[in-house]
């Protein structure tokens, strides 16, 4: 923007430069010279300024103009009056134009010409409005009566001037108005004045408000009207804004300075805050979390981008305390996170604990040997049988690895191989189940001759049968005298064990162990059996398989005895067994010799595992060792998780519900004292406490605080610590929180005993007694609909009790063992019938009552037991 100076703003509202400089200074404008630069405001607000002045000059004069028509009273002629001509076509004056370059910045004022003497009366009409104008901004110009009256006027008047002249008469009479004489009566003013205009006494007078002393004290200038025509007046007229008397300038100065501080107020006031509502509020910024497992309290707080403070103060009033380093878990970091105001996201990634299977496509699938688990009940001779097919199919040359038993072995038969699970039993093969591992083919039910089918064989069975493994039956012991395999076969039938011969599908073999007879036979009917279930696995791919058994070696270090299921196990593959993992650095088969390869169906022994696996873990080669590294850390991370979790429930009251449901029956402690004297006292105090079914086995003791590593034992071994006299140390306190182990403190000898033994007998069955309540006699039954049978009884000893166990006797048998549904005298129901009275008695799922029969009742006592 071009910068304006001070002397071109003078020129341009025509006004000498030393004037605009003085209306500048008393505007607040303060400049060093004429050349001085103004600001933009300042130029808006001079030009304003003067754009005010103008108007007011404007107003007045247009109002003494109408003033002065007014005054002039009825219309006439319009005439000469004085020596200046009034323009009859004209009589309002010429409005200021306002240049279209300034924006209406300025104004030119052109004067009417007024008689000379019109000037006075003007000049006071005038002053009054300019004043009233400058002091108020009420009225701008005349009042619309006075507008009105002249159009009246004039439309009655046509051809005639809209003003009238103004006479001599007129003048005086303003001049009276304005100046009251002595003893003259003053116009009445105000209220007063329009009472008196409203009842037609006094004339009205518009414009007789400016007729105020004050204001005929301070007249307004008016400036002269130039004379027509004199185009040099009328230059000189139009070189200045108009004449104002300097106080009245002063005052519209004042007001305008005023109006424009309002102005400013009122842009201040609304400006700078629309500002900030215009603006859009900046989106909220929420802060997103991913939370990806458990954190410190210092970490979430960088993570929410707050002070460790703001976020402890914060778990405070969740009700969590937490130091600066303590570790949060990932529910209570969210939780915190949340109420400070962030977006939680929970992302834990899951560390690769599985291995999937590769599936393998059926074109590789090749046929492998069976493998046999044998069952049956104890003494039947499971391990007889299982030692004397190996015996009997092991070749002079493999003697020396006889001795070898690694939990399964592989004989060869027709040159087809069979392996053997060296771990006889049910259990075994349901605790291998348990864990996932579905080893066995085919199950071997051994059952002898001369004892025929016992409990644990038809467990065996269930078992077998649960896990869908075909049974051939091995009738051991046929070699004894009183061995019969046909009574054996018939007491299978009811077990769905039916003998081919008979028309079943069941293999049955008479064998003995002893004698090794129907050895072959039998290993012939596994192999037929394996073939008509086809049993395939693809050789040619990574091996999988399961941890048979393991041990820890003294000189070869872990090892175990894996059955490869699929695949071929090589020397040198890496493998994942459960939570280890390792290089398989050496292989041996069932008989100690090294091999290089194990394909499936073969059991081995493998070294070079980092850790003993556990018996049932599926092991599966890996081709990066990293990767068997990671899952097997992890899994152990996932195990001792699980781990601490049973741990954490090792308060006392867990041990002691564990213990009342059946699930423990030994109360181990840990026992802190003052002194070894005390120690040794409760020890022997609390060992006495044992008994056949609960045993207080104190697994560690000593003197001093209870320690955190007291703890850790007692969380690692569900056991409970009895502190005497002492108290656990801050870590202690702080382990036992963590891992809910229950530390119980004392003072008093008696009262460790006391507690002790009110838990242990706790765990101790009770003794449950039968007590008699009555016998009643039925001597007539009732049909009730939708309720059954009702017996009408006579009690004929002791009493009825409803809800009471009964049983019905018929002819000294009991019919039925149940409860009394309902018990009524007449037709109320009643707690209790005593001897001698008739009862109707309703029996639980019980219809078939008979006159004559007997119902007794008892109750069942449960006789709490004491050490
Ligand atoms: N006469 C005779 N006795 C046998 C035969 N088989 C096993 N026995 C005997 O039966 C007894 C039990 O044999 P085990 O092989 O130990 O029986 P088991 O089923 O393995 O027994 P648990 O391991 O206790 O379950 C032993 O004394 C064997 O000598 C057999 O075929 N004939």
């Amino acid at each position: 923007m071009a910068k304006t100076r001070v002397f071109e703003l003078a020129k341009e509202l025509r006004v000498s430069h030393k004037e605009l400089m003085d209306t500048m200074a008393s505007l607040g404008i303060y400049t060093r010279s004429h050349m001085s630069v103004l600001e933009n405001g300042e130029v808006i607000k001079i030009r304003n300024y003067y754009r005010h002045l103008r108007r007011a000059a404007k107003a007045a004069a247009q109002a003494a103009i109408q003033s002065a028509t007014e005054t002039e009273g009825a219309p006439g002629p319009a005439t000469h009056v004085g020596e200046t001509n009034v323009q009859p076509a004209a009589p309002q004056p010429v409005l200021p134009q306002e240049r279209p370059e300034e924006g209406g910045a300025t104004a030119e004022l052109k004067q009417v010409p007024v008689p000379e003497q019109q000037e006075v009366v003007l000049r006071e009409k005038a002053e009054g409005v300019a004043k009233a104008e400058a002091v108020v901004e009420e009225k701008p110009s005349a009042p619309p009566e006075r507008s009105r009256e002249v159009a009246k006027i004039a439309k009655a008047s046509p051809g005639k001037p809209e003003v009238a002249p103004i006479t001599s008469s007129r003048v005086e009479k303003v001049e009276k108005i304005d100046k009251p004489e002595k003893g003259e009566k003053v116009r009445p003013r105000g209220r007063e004045r329009r009472e008196k205009e409203r009842k037609g006494k006094v004339t009205p007078l518009d414009t007789a408000r400016p007729l105020r002393k004050r204001a005929e004290s301070k007249p307004l200038r008016i400036p002269k009207p130039p004379e027509l025509g004199t185009k040099e007046t009328q230059e000189k007229r139009r070189e200045r804004p108009g004449k104002i008397e300097a106080k009245a300038r002063e005052r519209i100065r004042d007001r305008f300075l005023e109006e424009e501080r309002e102005e400013e107020r009122l842009v201040w006031r609304e400006k700078p805050r629309p500002k900030v509502k215009e603006q859009p509020e900046p989106p909220r910024v929420v802060p997103h979390v991913v939370l990806s497992g458990p954190l410190t309290v210092q970490e979430l707080a960088k993570k929410l981008n707050k002070t460790a403070a703001e976020v402890i103060k914060k778990l405070m009033s969740l009700g969590v305390m937490a130091t600066i380093n303590q570790e949060l878990d990932v529910d209570t970091a969210a939780i915190a996170a949340q109420e400070l105001g962030a977006e939680v996201e929970i992302k834990i990634e899951r560390p690769i604990t599985e291995l999937p299977d590769i599936p393998d496509d059926p074109a590789t699938l090749k046929p492998r040997p069976p493998v046999v688990t044998v069952m049956g009940h104890v003494d039947h001779g499971k391990t007889s049988l299982l030692d004397a097919i190996r015996h009997t199919n092991v070749t002079a040359t493999e003697a020396g690895g006889i001795t070898q038993h690694i939990g399964a072995y592989q004989v060869t038969v027709n040159g087809r191989k069979i392996t053997f699970l060296d771990t006889p039993g049910h259990e075994a093969f349901t605790a291998m189940r348990a864990r996932g591992a579905q080893v066995t083919d085919i199950a071997v039910l051994v059952v002898a001759a001369d004892d025929g089918v016992m409990p644990q064989t038809v467990e065996a069975i269930n078992h077998a049968k649960a896990a869908n493994v075909p049974i051939i039956v091995a009738i051991n012991k046929i070699d004894k005298p009183d061995a019969n395999p046909e009574r054996i076969k018939q007491q299978l039938t009811e077990y769905e064990l039916v003998p081919e011969e008979w028309g079943g599908d069941t293999i049955m073999v008479p064998v003995s162990a002893l004698k090794k007879q129907g050895l072959e036979q039998l290993l012939e009917m596994i192999l037929l059996v394996a073939d008509l279930q086809e049993l395939k696995a693809n050789p040619d791919r990574p091996a999988r398989g399961v941890v048979i058994e393991a041990k820890l070696d003294r000189g070869r270090g872990p090892v175990a005895t894996v059955l490869v299921q699929k695949g071929t196990l090589k020397v040198g593959d890496t493998l994942v067994a459960g939570s280890v993992y390792g290089r398989v650095r050496a292989m041996l088969d069932d008989r100690g010799n090294r091999v290089q390869e194990a394909p499936p169906s073969t059991p081995v022994e493998i070294l070079g595992l980092n850790d003993v696996p556990e018996a049932g873990d599926i092991f599966q080669v890996v081709e990066d060792e990293k990767l068997a590294r990671q899952v097997a850390e992890e899994r152990l991370i996932e195990k001792r998780q699980k781990e601490l979790q049973v741990a954490a429930k090792t308060s006392l009251d867990e041990i002691f519900k564990q213990m009342e449901a059946g699930q423990l029956k030994e109360l181990k402690v840990i026992l802190k004292a003052d002194v070894q004297g005390s120690v040794e006292a409760l020890r022997n105090s609390l060992e006495r406490l044992s008994n056949e079914e609960v045993k207080v086995n104190i697994i560690h003791s000593g003197v001093g605080a209870i320690t955190e590593t007291d703890v850790m034992l007692a969380a690692a071994s569900k056991a409970i610590i009895i502190g005497f006299q002492v108290r656990p140390d801050a870590n202690a306190r702080k382990a036992a929180e963590g891992t809910g182990v229950e530390i119980r403190l004392y003072r008093v000898i008696y009262e460790v005993l006391d507690d002790i033994k009110a838990a242990m007998v706790g765990l101790l069955e009770p003794e449950k007694r039968e007590v008699f309540l009555g016998r009643a006699e039925v001597r007539a039954t009732f049909k009730v609909p939708k309720v059954g049978t009702v017996a009408g009884c006579y009690v004929s000893e002791g009493k009825i009790v409803n809800r009471a166990l009964v049983r019905l006797i018929r002819d000294g048998v009991v019919i039925y063992e149940g409860r009394i549904a309902s018990l009524k005298r007449f037709k109320d129901d009643v707690r209790e019938v005593a001897q001698g009275f008739e009862c109707g008695i309703g029996l639980e799922k019980f219809n078939d009552i008979k006159e004559g029969d007997i119902i007794e009742a008892y109750t069942i006592e449960e006789i709490r037991r004491e050490l």
